[in-house]
């Protein structure tokens, strides 16, 4: 089934593919096929740049690399070796795939480079593809390269024609290609990958694996739409490829059509490519920077999600706005031209929409700030889909052998040997320091130990990484709650389940997700985005998210701090039902008064080692724990 925007995105091609192939029937200028082919360059480019920047959060500032080794590819091929046009455009993509693999697995792989280190190592790219192109004779050496017409455009009516055609098929591609990913599997992943990287790891999603999707696709995008700008300029330069305003240009375009939506960049290019074209047919070339940066500013400051999400808000006034303004200035006529009335329509009605705001935080259902968010006790619903597999009771579900774990000379965790059965609820306790949240964190896969073993349900966990793990059967909250904040609280425990050990489809994943909010009584804000919620909220979301992985373990670190005593009773009551339900749970927790109510057992960590094991009242009682950990309170 098509959806509304992909129905209005092939409408809009097919309307645009006519204007082209009708331009002389229509009288149109050829001025305005080379601006509309401009703005199909850009379109591309900033999708290209938007699938890896803006959905994944990885900022880029390697565009240009593309666009110069697509560009040179074509200009080289046929320009110098008479090879036809259109043998070139593959070429052009597999050189840009692989330059994009190339650069993704030293950022991911060998660096895990994030934030401004990513975005310095994208820069230098360009730097030295743009070198090595000038110095090296055979690719330019400070000559150029002419890039003659093909053949096949002698069946258009004219070169403008068949240039602007090209680049509104790669368009088009490119924003199809967006659209797909934004509405499937790959947006959500790296929707989550941009809000909380490691939480969707540790949710099961691949990371490494869409963030170098994202990268090939985002190369291989650029790379064609540079391999048609070759034939849209007819000469090809360094300075007019390797350009560094090229990944201004893609990311203010971003920026300010909106990075998480793929009509963002749409927006963003149509707004500046045409705006650009006015100040240059009144000599304001000058300009342009100052306006570019201008808009930056105003943006960061005042619509960091950009315009698509304004819009949208009020679709009706910005429509409006356009019509009359541009209306107005054309029944006036005392300036300019269509084009002029129709960018100052533009602009109004852009203005106007950052101005008013959009309403998507303030149109989510608020959560109450102290509402005690369990009354009743709802169905617990662990293990959709289908039924939790029943397994021999009491049998080991997690082993750790001689488990050490340091940091430089910090010996987190030394010799830790433990074995914690099907069915246990444990209570993970110690003095600050003493390693809890570090077995944690190597239960879960954030890190790996520096000696021992590890094993889950019989599979040994050490090397895996942490979405492996997840689909192994473990699961994890964090001490302070990390959701996915461009999420809705719904699609937060949705991802969950998409990416768990039985995948569904966010659409299937849905109506499940609402029956594990049931569980922790949050699904009357399924619509609400975490920003609205309440620490107690946040920490129920987190327990929904984690089991609706239909996790074998579930470990809880710190779920209840911070809480007052109220919701320490709601929250007890919640993980109760989890563990009733049949998931095993590990629990680290300095409240005694809870662990006293919900554990069957208690393991002592001090200095990284285990102190006691046992049950709770012995374990409080021991004359150790209560020496190095508990003090007077063990007797209470
Ligand atoms: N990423 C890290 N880098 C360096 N040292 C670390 C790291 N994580 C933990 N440590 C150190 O390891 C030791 C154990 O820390 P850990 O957080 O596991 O203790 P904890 O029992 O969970 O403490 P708390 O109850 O305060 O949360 C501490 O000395 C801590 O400083």
């Amino acid at each position: 089934m098509i959806r509304r925007g992909g129905a209005g995105l092939l409408a809009a091609f097919l309307v645009l593919a006519a204007v082209g192939a009708f331009s002389d029937q229509l009288g149109l200028p050829s001025f305005y096929l080379i601006l509309l082919g401009s703005i199909c360059f850009w379109i591309a480019q900033a999708t290209s740049w938007n699938i890896l920047s803006g959905y994944s959060g990885y900022f880029s500032f390697g565009q240009a690399a593309y666009v110069g080794v697509g560009a040179y590819t074509t200009a080289v091929l046929t320009g110098r070796h008479g090879v036809d046009f259109f043998l070139t455009v593959p070429l052009a993509a597999l050189l840009c795939g692989l330059l994009a693999l190339g650069v993704g697995a030293v950022a991911f792989r060998l660096g895990s480079l994030r934030g401004e280190i990513f975005a310095l190592l994208t820069l230098a790219v360009p730097f030295i593809l743009a070198a090595f192109a000038r110095i090296n004779a055979s690719i330019d050496g400070g000559q150029g390269n002419t890039v003659p017409i093909p053949e096949a455009a002698d069946s258009f009516g004219s070169p403008q024609q068949f240039q602007y055609l090209l680049a509104l098929a790669v368009a088009a591609v490119a924003v199809a290609v967006a659209y797909g990913i934004q509405h499937g599997r790959t947006g959500s992943a790296l929707a989550a990958i941009r809000d909380a990287e490691d939480v969707a790891e540790v949710l099961g999603v691949a990371t490494f694996r869409y963030k170098m999707l994202a990268m090939l696709i985002s190369g291989v995008l650029g790379g064609v739409a540079g391999s048609v700008f070759a034939l849209q300029i007819g000469f090809v330069t360094v300075e007019s490829v390797f350009n560094l305003t090229i990944p201004l240009f893609v990311i203010v375009m971003a920026v300010l059509g909106g990075r998480t939506h793929w009509l963002g960049p749409v927006i963003g290019a149509v707004l500046i490519v045409t705006l650009q074209d006015r100040l240059s047919t009144y000599g304001l070339d000058a300009w342009n920077s100052i306006i570019l940066g201008a808009v930056l500013a105003v943006l960061v400051a005042f619509s960091p999600d950009g315009l698509y999400a304004r819009l949208r808000a009020r679709p009706l006034i910005a429509l409006g706005t356009l019509v009359v303004v541009t209306g107005v200035l054309g029944v006036l006529n005392v300036w300019g031209e269509t084009l002029d009335w129709l960018v100052a329509g533009m602009l109004a009605a852009s203005l106007l929409a950052i101005v008013l705001g959009s309403r998507r935080t303030t149109a989510a259902p608020r959560a109450e700030a102290d509402e005690p968010a369990v009354e009743d006790e709802p169905e617990v619903v662990v293990s959709e889909p289908g039924e939790r597999v029943a397994v021999e009771p009491g049998k080991v579900l997690i082993e750790c052998r001689q488990v050490a774990r340091y940091f430089g000379g910090v010996h987190a965790l030394e010799d830790v040997t433990l074995d914690i059965r099907e069915g246990e609820l444990v209570g993970l306790v110690g003095p600050n320091g003493s390693g809890k949240t570090t077995l944690v964190n190597l239960l879960s896969g954030a890190f790996r130990p520096t000696r021992g073993e590890l094993r889950v349900d019989g599979r040994d966990i050490t090397r895996l990484a942490p979405h492996q793990i997840a689909h192994v059967g473990m699961a994890r909250t964090y001490q302070i709650p990390r959701p996915f904040d461009s999420m809705t609280v719904r699609d937060n425990v949705a991802m969950a389940i998409m990416f768990g050990r039985e995948p569904l489809p966010l659409r299937q994943a849905r109506p499940i997700a609402e029956r594990h909010l049931a569980t922790v009584a949050l699904d009357h804000l399924a619509d609400a985005y975490p920003a609205s919620l309440n620490l107690h909220q946040r920490q129920l979301l987190e327990m929904a998210r984690a089991i609706a992985s239909s996790p074998k373990v579930l470990l809880l670190d710190e779920a209840l701090a911070g809480l007052n005593p109220a919701e320490v009773d709601n929250a007890v009551r919640v993980v109760r039902r989890i563990h009733e339900s049949g998931i095993t749970i590990v629990i680290v927790e300095h409240l005694l008064r809870v662990l006293n109510q919900l554990a069957t057992r208690l393991v002592v960590l001090d200095r990284g080692s285990c102190l006691a094991d046992g049950d709770p009242r012995t374990v409080l009682n021991d004359p150790d724990v209560i020496r190095v950990y508990l003090g007077r309170q063990a007797h209470v």
